[in-house]
């Protein structure tokens, strides 16, 4: 049986699925201190013989191989998951091979093998949500290096007029900070779910989203860009946001037909866990090869 843990800011969700990657059973957990997320965490492996996990955690996470802290959750804002080794106590308690990525990264790895991105080498995943966050797979490999991609905080060119300040702690207005959910909510007072579609607000959204966009496909030129997450709920979005990449790109560079180039997740809300037993499978058969 292969484990799955998808780890979020919000809730644990963690799966076991057979050979095929069928779901056997899921249950989501509330993030709360390790200690009490951990102990109902090994409380539903634990009635699993696992052969292999794959987790993708929220972040930052270090997942350099060749650092003594590799397998740690890092800065995260969240205190107590702070410096964290969380790889280390999935090993300790199960003694399996585990693959260990960014949750954004497993998502955009399910999306690849199994979902929006099925059949081409490379993509990218954004969640927009109460962050942003962007993973991706090029060449079939998943993107990490010394560290992990941060998409989410990149910066992009302010509208004329926009003085809005922005909500990431560590940058202002960075992506995260104009276009997250939290964002939305600050800038008009209320929560994305209740804005009228035809709400302003949605065509500086597109801009801001178009304009990193913009940025991914001129450092990655990925073959998908897939969007999730609560914001991208939103469908009305993709629309405005082909219109503003059109308009912000300018031509200068090509990209496939831009409803298969920038489009909704084809797993819904299962990218991560199903690239999480992918990872998962994918290990095992890397150590028996
Ligand atoms: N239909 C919607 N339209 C607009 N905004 C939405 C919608 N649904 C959720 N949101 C916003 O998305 C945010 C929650 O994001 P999401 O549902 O992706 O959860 P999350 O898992 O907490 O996010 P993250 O992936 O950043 O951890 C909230 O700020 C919420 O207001
Ligand atoms: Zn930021």
């Amino acid at each position: 049986m292969f484990g799955a843990i998808e780890a979020g800011g919000t809730k644990f969700v963690c799966a076991v699925s057979d050979e095929k990657l069928e779901i056997i059973e899921k249950v989501s957990i509330p993030t709360e201190t390790p200690d009490v997320t951990m102990a109902a965490v090994f409380g539903f492996f634990d009635q699993y013989e696992l052969k292999s996990m794959g987790v993708g955690s929220f972040g930052p996470i270090d997942v350099n191989e060749k650092s003594d802290t590799y397998g740690y959750i890092t800065s995260t804002p969240k205190i107590k998951w702070q410096n964290y080794n969380f790889l280390g106590a999935l090993k300790t308690r199960y003694g399996v091979p585990i693959a260990w990525t960014t949750d954004v990264n497993a998502a955009a790895y399910g999306e690849l093998t199994y979902g929006a991105g099925k059949g081409k080498q490379s993509c990218i995943y954004l969640t927009i949500g109460t962050g942003v966050g962007g993973g991706g797979v090029v060449n079939g490999q998943l993107l990490q290096g010394f560290g992990h991609p941060e998409m989410g905080h990149i910066r992009v060119t302010r509208l004329e007029g926009d003085t809005f300040s922005g909500v990431c702690p560590y940058h202002g207005d960075c992506v995260e900070g104009l276009v997250s959910g939290p964002a939305l909510e600050k800038r008009t007072g209320q929560k994305g779910q209740t804005l009228a579609e035809d709400d302003p607000v949605w065509k500086i959204q597109a801009n801001y989203i178009a304009q990193a966009l913009m940025n991914y496909t001129l450092v990655l030129s990925p073959e998908a860009i897939i969007l999730g997450g609560g914001v991208m709920q939103q469908a009305h979005l993709f629309s405005l946001i082909h219109e503003e990449f059109e308009k912000v790109i300018n031509g200068y560079v090509s990209y496939p037909e831009l409803d298969k180039y920038i489009l909704p997740t084809g797993l819904g809300s299962n990218s991560g866990i199903i690239g999480c037993l992918q990872l998962a499978k994918e290990k095992l058969e890397s150590l028996s090869n």
